[in-house]
């Protein structure tokens, strides 16, 4: 079975939005939002140190290459972690909006076993906005960015305000991050959009 449920169909009033002025240049890559994230961070060794790139428009693109540590199956990808690689591709397509959002659904479709030592070539798009939803979709490819589609997703992304993570996250990690002159300028970054 495929298709997507109802939660993750813009409604009628959503729009298309524009590339923020700001956003990075196509090309350009996007850095981590923080340096201990599962998904993008270089301070987790056993992390999926996932590197993302400006698109033109409303894209962006991402590799991630799967090791013995991301296994499920002898030699094969763990699906949560093939989910993750998704997840963290679409939460960077933040970057072209300059708006903090976080992942609200994900739906994966798992369409080909993913082997250890694979580069899973990741792209994702945003296709709508209503309010403070953000629709999006993301594939992720074997044997070459023109390779098979081996998972796909769609996601709805619900935009949060800093405080989201100050009010929320253990104090031990926001106390660290906000004494970083670094994360909070990235976290402001993000902020010029109410
Ligand atoms: C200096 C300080 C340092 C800070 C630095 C930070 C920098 C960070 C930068 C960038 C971060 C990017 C991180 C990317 C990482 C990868 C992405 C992830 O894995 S994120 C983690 C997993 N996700 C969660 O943990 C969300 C947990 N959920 C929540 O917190 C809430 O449920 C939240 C915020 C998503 C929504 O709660 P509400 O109370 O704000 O809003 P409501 O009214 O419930 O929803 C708004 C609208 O969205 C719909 N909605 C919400 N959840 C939905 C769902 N699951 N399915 C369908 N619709 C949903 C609702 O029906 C509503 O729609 P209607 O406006 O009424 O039309």
């Amino acid at each position: 079975m495929s298709g997507t449920t109802s939660a993750l169909t813009p409604p009628s009033y959503a729009v298309v939005p524009d590339r923020h002025p700001e956003a990075p240049a196509p090309g350009e890559l996007l850095g981590s939002h923080y340096g201990q994230c599962f998904g993008c961070g270089t301070g987790q060794p056993h992390g999926l140190h996932l590197e993302a790139r400006a698109g033109e428009g409303l894209r962006v693109s991402a590799e991630f290459t799967v090791r013995e540590v991301h296994q499920g199956a002898p030699g094969l990808a763990h699906g949560g972690v093939l989910a993750t690689a998704l997840d963290e591709t679409l939460g960077s397509l933040n970057w072209l909006l300059r708006a903090i959002a976080v992942t609200g659904r994900l739906e994966t479709d798992f369409k080909l076993p993913v082997p250890v030592g694979s580069v899973l070539h990741l792209e994702a798009e945003i296709k709508a906005v209503a309010g403070r939803k953000i629709y999006s979709t993301a594939t992720g490819r074997i044997g070459g960015p023109e390779g098979p589609v081996a998972v796909r997703a769609d996601a709805l992304f619900i935009q949060v305000k800093v405080e989201h993570f100050i009010d929320n996250g253990r104090s031990e990690e926001i106390n660290a991050a906000m004494n970083d002159p670094d994360q909070v300028r990235r976290a402001r970054a993000f902020e010029v959009n109410p």
